[in-house]
């Protein structure tokens, strides 16, 4: 049975891959993942691509979940009457709290409190640090700033405060509101940026409870203080992404790719699926190939252990965003056909689920069996089949569509969506079905499966079977199956 990528790509999506056309460009490329940048973009535009998505994967038979990327507590300029302008170094400018149509001297911010929570001398990096400014005066909402760091500045760039600690709440109204728009919209994953603390998800929560729909949340790391409680939040949250854009900005950059290690083995310790993000492929938002260094860091985000990597720039606004994940497709498929393995698991497994998958993925290995094949109504077991990064194919089957489309995240994993069904005996039959049926393996050839009994009891796996295919049916109906 043919192996195909296993580490998932993550495309975001903006106006430059808002047709049909560039969304199957897209798919076809490999994208698994589509992101939403709540950050940019209306709710119409949001939902236009939406449906571009769901069309596409339907007609390429393959599943591609939708990531809803929350903006979080993220202070921004505000707009510009005239904009994109030039900062220069020594120019005087002001960042004002007043809600107005920005000059060149004169830009609105997000954040309200602002002007009371800064005070002369503090530095303000816009636009990931392209750009820095540093307070020298506030006078009522109005903050004066002298450019230290000159550079571009446009509509709804990002404004850091690295050393102040501002007192902006983890869920904005906006937040809010898109949040419920989003789980409206049926969308599968959630984002939640700048995440400070483990707590931060019950506000999440809060509103998926009163929306009535519950989804996995990922906490993106790019806070200090999200890398000092890191387990906490890989423990609370359902996935993480190391969201190095802000990560750098707001950390010494050096510390950077440490956090990325430690975050994505934490991540794998703990079953959840964790995306490696920003500027992977950056050249490629204006030339055709990308630089040595770029290629080697997709790569090494391979060889970490990541479940997925993600485009942004490249893919929502470069001059080359199917090659660019053509590309990308092709530096993790090399990599992988490297059988350089990924850093070992530091703990024993502490679950039924955990234990169960070791042993099925050693004895899959140990009789030469042709895949692993998991039953999971959560996708719990086939996470932590996956985390094992075991050589075999990874079926996941599941009677959940967002399972189906939630597991497109998750390393490895090719799913199947199917009936819901009573009996063990009839989940090994799908699987026959499944297999023989798309002609992927041959009666006689072995599976290890993974399942609960009984069926549709979360948390109830304990069912481990050597399961040879076609053997619950005559050879006459193996045959007819084929
Ligand atoms: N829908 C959009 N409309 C206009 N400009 C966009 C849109 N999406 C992205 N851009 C531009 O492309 C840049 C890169 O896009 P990306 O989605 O990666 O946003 P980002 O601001 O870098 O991410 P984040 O806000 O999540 O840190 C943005 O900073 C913005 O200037
Ligand atoms: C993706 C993102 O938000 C970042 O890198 O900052
Ligand atoms: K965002
Ligand atoms: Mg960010």
């Amino acid at each position: 049975m043919g192996v195909t990528r296993r580490v998932k790509i993550v495309c975001t999506l903006g106006p430059a891959t808002s047709s049909p056309e560039r969304i199957r460009g897209l798919v076809e490329a490999g994208m698994n993942v589509a992101r939403l940048n709540f950050s940019h973009g209306s709710h119409a535009d949001h939902e236009a691509v939406y449906r571009l998505v769901r069309e596409a994967a339907d007609a390429a038979g393959r599943p591609v979940a939708v990531l809803a990327d929350l903006q979080g507590p993220k202070i921004r300029l505000g707009r510009f009457a005239d904009g994109p302008h030039e900062w220069r170094t020594g120019d005087s400018v002001v960042i004002t709290s007043d809600d107005i149509l920005g000059t060149r001297d004169r830009i609105s911010c997000t954040y309200r409190k602002l002007p009371q929570e800064v005070k002369p001398g503090d530095r303000l990096l816009i636009d990931d640090g392209r750009v820095a400014v540093e307070v020298t005066d506030v006078t009522g909402n109005d903050i004066r700033c002298l450019v230290t760091e000159g550079g571009p500045v446009s509509n709804n760039k990002g404004v850091s405060l690295p050393n102040v600690a501002v007192s902006v709440p983890a869920l904005s109204e906006k937040d809010a509101e898109d949040l419920r728009f989003a789980l409206g919209l049926g969308v599968d994953l959630i984002a939640l940026s700048f995440v400070r603390s483990a707590d931060d998800i019950k506000l999440v929560h809060a509103i998926m409870a009163e929306a009535g729909v519950h989804r996995p949340v990922l906490a993106k790391v790019e806070k200090p203080e999200a890398v000092d409680h890191l387990e906490a939040i890989v423990l609370a949250f359902d996935g993480v992404m190391v969201a190095r854009g802000d990560l750098g900005v707001e950390l010494p950059l050096d510390q950077v790719p440490l956090v990325q290690k430690r975050a994505v083995q934490l991540c794998r310790e703990n079953a959840k699926p964790v995306i490696v993000a920003t500027q992977m492929l950056d050249s490629m938002i204006e030339n055709s190939r990308p630089t040595r260094a770029e290629a080697s860091d997709v790569a090494n985000a391979v060889l970490d252990g990541a479940d997925a990597v993600m485009l942004s720039g490249e893919t929502s606004v470069g001059k080359y965003p199917v090659l660019t994940v053509s590309t990308m497709a092709k530096i993790v498929t090399t990599t992988e056909s490297g059988s350089i393995g990924v850093p070992r698991l530091q703990h024993d497994p502490r679950t039924h689920g955990g234990a169960l998958t070791v042993a099925a993925s050693s004895i899959a290995r140990a009789i030469g069996a042709k895949a692993l094949v998991a039953f999971s109504q959560t996708g719990d077991t086939v996470r932590r089949l996956s985390r094992l990064h075991c050589d075999l194919p990874l079926l996941a089957f599941t009677p959940v569509p967002e399972v189906r489309n939630q597991l497109a995240l998750s390393w490895g994993v090719e799913t199947f969506l199917m009936p819901f069904v009573e009996h063990t005996d009839d989940m090994f039959r799908q699987v026959d079905e499944a297999l023989l049926g798309l002609n992927r393996a041959n009666p006689g050839d072995y599976v290890v499966i993974v399942a609960g009994s009984p069926p549709g009891t979360p948390g109830s796996t304990n069912t481990l079977r050597v399961h040879q295919l076609g053997s619950l049916v005559d050879a006459a109906s193996a045959r007819a199956l084929r």
